[in-house]
């Protein structure tokens, strides 16, 4: 185990670890007990002596348990070790908390910190913290660290960032654990009553909560997009004309379906921010709530715009190799042989020549601006900005995005339309699909700018700026209306 190695033998231990004094603790030092041995246990020690604190463990076999620490550590019986500290960590799990009901009149009025993790999401009726103070209703039970690894807590004070959230329903003993976070370098947070554990127990749970949506809308574009160009451009002209275009799955394919998913990702963030206009628009108010598909939809434009900006990235790296592929180079010496054969010397085409300049142009224009649209949605970023700096560049250099990205896909992908042969009316090619949700975005917009409609909707605004706490302190639109989230 790692935590284990790490500590080596107490006398290295006590060699590198202790800060200061002979023996390594503080004169003014503080004693906090811990019950169980475990890895929590162990790294929690290591962390506590390393800020200068006197640690005491609390074991079932304090014999066995007491190789496994440095030997400045005292470990001892449970009841010992609750005797001798005021702030007692339970580094058990929540199953053996029954355990402790034996000690009760030994703990009452210590502070107890409930450090433990569940399985899953709300695995319990109520909280390990709630259930250990139901059990030993005497103590002060605070709710804490229960976010950081035992990793973590190895890793010493140089790691200064975590953050840990604390809550507890005794003021004061919320207080002495918030010090004492902050004594072990860590960012405490308070969360105040207790009420708040269950909702700190889930933190460490949580895989990725608000990209799973706009994650599985990315996939499910992508899957679509890539089956339809699949079934269209190989597919068929096999079956048609025995013609077998297979080698274009793993790059042209590919290739065809990330700028769809691209843009469309990024027609979403701004339709989302449309259609919540439109809803305030129509019922001429902003203290009316949106539809909770509408609210969910406003709160994940930012992952929407991140995945947009992904896509396009990968894009310019699968388009900037297509001329490395070998099958590129055997259709320019084919093209050249018959250049040669049929006796053309020069073939330039000054309206090809244009199309692809301007759409390699657009293209770099879009990608540079959905990159400042990215950088500013980082935190650090966001926070140097003001408002107006902010929504200048998320809302309005967020449509130039989407304009001339959509200029991109349409430079790119008019003149072949006509030219292709089969299917032309029925299954449009990828990149008519991917202009549709993009122009309805952007028409939309214009509708928003006509003097008339701007007009009604700047009042709507102005009416909520003066008296939206007063009429309605409770309107979660005013919190996700159209300009005040991040658009990406
Ligand atoms: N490991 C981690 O990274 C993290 C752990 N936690 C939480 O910390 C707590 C401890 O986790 P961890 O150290 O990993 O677990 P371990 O299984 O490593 O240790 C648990 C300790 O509990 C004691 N114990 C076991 N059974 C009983 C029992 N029947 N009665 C009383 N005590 C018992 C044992 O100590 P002894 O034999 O000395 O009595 C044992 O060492 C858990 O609640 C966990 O959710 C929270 C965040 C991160
Ligand atoms: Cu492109």
């Amino acid at each position: 185990m790692e935590s284990i190695t790490m500590m080596g033998s107490p006398k290295n231990v006590n060699e590198s670890f202790l800060p200061n004094g002979t023996n390594g603790i503080k004169e003014d030092k503080t004693t906090i007990g811990i019950l169980g041995s475990g890895d929590f246990a162990k790294s929690l020690t290591i962390r506590l002596i390393r800020c200068g604190y006197h640690v005491v463990i609390g074991s079932r076999e304090p014999k066995c348990a007491a190789d496994f620490f440095p030997h400045v550590v005292d470990v001892t019986h449970h009841e010992d070790a609750i005797l001798k500290a005021n702030i007692i960590f339970v580094a058990i799990h929540r199953e053996h908390y029954s355990s402790l009901w034996d000690l009760k009149h030994l703990l009452s009025g210590k502070i107890l910190v409930d450090v433990s993790n569940n399985m899953r999401v709300d695995q319990y009726p109520e909280s390990n913290a709630e259930y250990l103070s139901s059990l030993l209703p005497d103590c002060y039970v605070v709710k804490g660290f229960n976010v950081v690894s035992a990793w973590t807590l190895q890793l010493g004070p140089k790691d200064a960032s975590s953050q840990v959230y604390i809550c507890s329903n005794n003021v004061q003993a919320r207080h002495h654990v918030i010090e004492l976070a902050r004594q072990m370098n860590f960012i405490p947070i308070d969360m105040g009553t207790l009420s708040s554990s269950r909702e700190i127990e889930n933190l460490p749970l949580r895989l990725f909560t608000p990209w799973k949506g706009p994650v599985v809308i990315a996939i499910s574009l992508a899957t679509f997009f890539f089956v339809y160009s699949f079934i269209r451009d190989i597919i068929h002209p096999y079956f048609k004309n025995q013609q077998s275009d297979f080698y274009k799955i793993p790059i042209e394919i590919v290739n065809k379906t990330l700028p769809v998913v691209a843009i469309t990702l990024l027609s979403l963030v701004y339709l989302a921010g449309l259609l919540a206009a439109a809803h305030q628009l129509y019922y001429g108010t902003k203290y009316r709530r949106f539809p909770p598909w509408l609210e969910n939809w406003l709160q994940c434009r930012k992952q929407l715009g991140l995945l947009s900006f992904f896509f396009a990235v990968v894009h310019v790296v699968y388009s900037m190799c297509l001329p490395m592929r070998r099958s590129e180079r055997y259709s320019f010496l084919n093209t050249a042989y018959q250049q040669v054969h049929g006796n053309v010397g020069n073939s330039w085409n000054e309206e090809e020549v244009w199309r692809v300049e301007m759409y390699i142009s657009f293209g770099i224009m879009s990608l540079g601006l959905l990159s400042l649209l990215a950088v500013t949605s980082i935190p650090s970023v966001n926070s140097a900005l003001n408002w107006r700096e902010f929504s200048f560049i998320q809302s309005t250099l967020g449509y130039v995005a989407l304009l001339i990205s959509t200029f991109h896909v349409l430079i790119y992908g008019w003149k072949r339309a006509f030219e292709e042969e089969y299917y032309r009316f029925y299954t449009p090619p990828n990149f008519v699909l991917a202009l549709i949700l993009p122009t309805i975005v952007i028409l939309g917009k214009i509708v928003l700018l006509c003097p008339c409609v701007s007009k009604k909707l700047r009042r709507i605004k102005r009416g909520w700026e003066k008296s939206h706490f007063k009429e309605n302190p409770s309107s979660t639109a005013a919190h996700i209306s159209p300009e005040r989230v991040t658009v990406m």
